[in-house]
């Protein structure tokens, strides 16, 4: 089985009879198609209009739908099939909004010359005061280079720009933070630091995406030390957060003990070399990892983990595995072992459908629409841009990664994306954590 990555809307009109959008659903359904929302648009004293929502492997699958529907009887209608997810794109997702009202001269003084000279003024005198007057203090920076967009690969930075305009999306809607893109026509290392760098004054928080291994790591090593606001590369530290809350929910469900479990991790570039580091601070003992590249594999067994030669192998062994490798279908059934945990988490499509896993055997399996660093990036920054912290700090990512896990439902491998109490829930968990180590910082200055 495929992901189901193609989306439409189908508007199909039903006589009011009975059975009727029961009818729909079935041959949707045979057809081949997952049906999402069902929403109603007109109801008539003799029929109704529906926008119904399909997801389906392939784009001539529509076509077999449409025409199916087409083929029922009864007086049913398909009057038009649309592409929601093209549509939500048109001009962008996101776009910048005055917070205040200009209506007047007054208005216009005040805001702008000559009122805002005096703010320029006191800024000057005391630069922390930008945090107050301006919105520097709630903006974080969404940088990529356009190397590794989700798994499709080194496609550019314009082309990767849907990715990090849902990013700020995000940011806005679950922590109330600016997230601003940032496009680089670079891949050079030195030409990325002195960029974000010279950019950085703007900016409360640096959120490094989509940057493909292995110069993110020296990019974001770089930036961690040279910049004194946060700096996190989401897919390394974003993902290692909440496939470290996914694996606690799944080994306590399954009754595994986490530390003393053998994990494999497939693919360790910034996601998987993250992740294997996450579950080794954390204690897991024994961390494979597979990858294509021997580099990779010599990153690995630097920071104590045990490189592996077969991807096969490492199924055999492993209570828990985690693919990141941007390769659809890479994981076969008949390696799957029966119990296994398996966190296929690559976008848009993983290694194996989390189905097909489970009815390999596996006991918990997942993909990365659910086990995604949408849980983590927000909160984590608005964490510390409440704490004014410099810098984002393991304990405050393990923190964040037992929270997510703390509000997961029982039989759950992660909460919902969109619950906003989880994100508060983490913001003020990385908060507590990022107080903390000011107040130990304020200490250690007044010895
Ligand atoms: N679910 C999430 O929240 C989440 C977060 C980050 C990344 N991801 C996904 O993880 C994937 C990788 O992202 P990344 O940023 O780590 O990219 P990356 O390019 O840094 O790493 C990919 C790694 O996989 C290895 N690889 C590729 N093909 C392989 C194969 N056939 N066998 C073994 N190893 C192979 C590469 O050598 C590389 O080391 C992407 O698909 C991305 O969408 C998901
Ligand atoms: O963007 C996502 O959905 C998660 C992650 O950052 C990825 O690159 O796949
Ligand atoms: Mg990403």
């Amino acid at each position: 089985m495929m992901s189901k990555q193609i989306i439409r809307t189908l508007m199909v009109e039903t006589p009011s009879i009975p059975g009727n959008l029961g009818k729909v659903a079935t041959t949707i359904g045979l057809a081949g198609g997952d049906i999402g929302e069902i929403q109603t648009v007109k109801v008539g004293p003799n029929y109704t209009i529906r926008n119904i929502t399909v997801q389906v492997d392939h784009e001539e699958q529509i076509e077999e739908l449409a025409d199916a529907l087409s083929r029922l009887d009864g007086g049913i209608r398909l009057h038009a099939v649309s592409d929601e997810v093209l549509h939500a794109h048109e001009g962008g997702k996101i776009h910048m909004k005055s917070k205040v009202d200009l209506q007047t001269l007054a208005d216009l003084r005040r805001v702008y010359t000559p009122g805002v000279a005096n703010v320029c003024r006191i800024i000057e005198k005391e630069p922390d005061k930008a945090k107050i007057y301006t919105s520097i203090g709630n903006s974080v920076a969404i940088v990529t280079d356009g190397t590794a967009i989700l798994g499709l690969g080194d496609i550019g930075p314009v082309a990767g720009m849907p990715v990090m305009e849902g990013k700020a999306v995000l940011f806005d809607q679950l922590a109330g933070i600016n997230g601003i893109p940032i496009l680089l026509n670079t891949k050079d290392p030195d030409e990325i630091v002195r960029t974000v760098k010279n950019i950085s004054p703007g900016y409360s928080g640096i959120l490094l995406e989509d940057i493909g291994s292995p110069h993110c790591f020296e990019v974001e090593e770089r930036l961690k030390k040279e910049l004194d606001i946060p700096v996190m590369h989401d897919d390394q530290h974003g993902t290692a957060v909440v496939t470290l809350a996914a694996t606690i929910s799944a080994c306590k469900s399954a009754g595994i003990d986490l530390k003393n479990a053998q994990v494999g991790q497939i693919g360790l570039g910034a996601a998987g070399l993250a992740i294997s580091r996450m579950l080794m601070a954390y204690g897991v003992k024994d961390v494979f990892g597979a990858d294509k590249s021997p580099d990779a594999k010599v990153r690995l067994a630097n920071y104590g983990g045990h490189p592996v030669d077969s991807i096969e192998m490492l199924m055999n062994t492993c209570d828990i595995v985690i693919a990141t490798t941007g390769v659809p279908g890479l994981i076969q059934k008949q390696w799957v072992r029966p119990g296994q945990v398996i966190l296929a988490l690559s976008n848009p499509k993983p290694e194996i459908e989390p189905e097909v896993a489970l009815q390999a055997g596996a006991a918990y399996a997942a993909d990365g629409r659910s086990v995604n660093n949408v849980l983590g990036f927000p909160g984590i920054f608005r964490g510390v841009l409440n704490a004014q912290s410099s810098e984002i700090t393991h304990p405050m990512l393990v923190a964040a990664a037992e929270t997510i896990a703390a509000c997961t439902k029982p039989g759950d491998l992660v909460p919902h994306p969109l619950d906003l109490n989880v994100h508060k829930m983490v913001t003020e968990a990385v908060e507590r954590v990022a107080v903390q180590d000011n107040r130990k910082v304020e200490y250690t200055c007044s010895l």
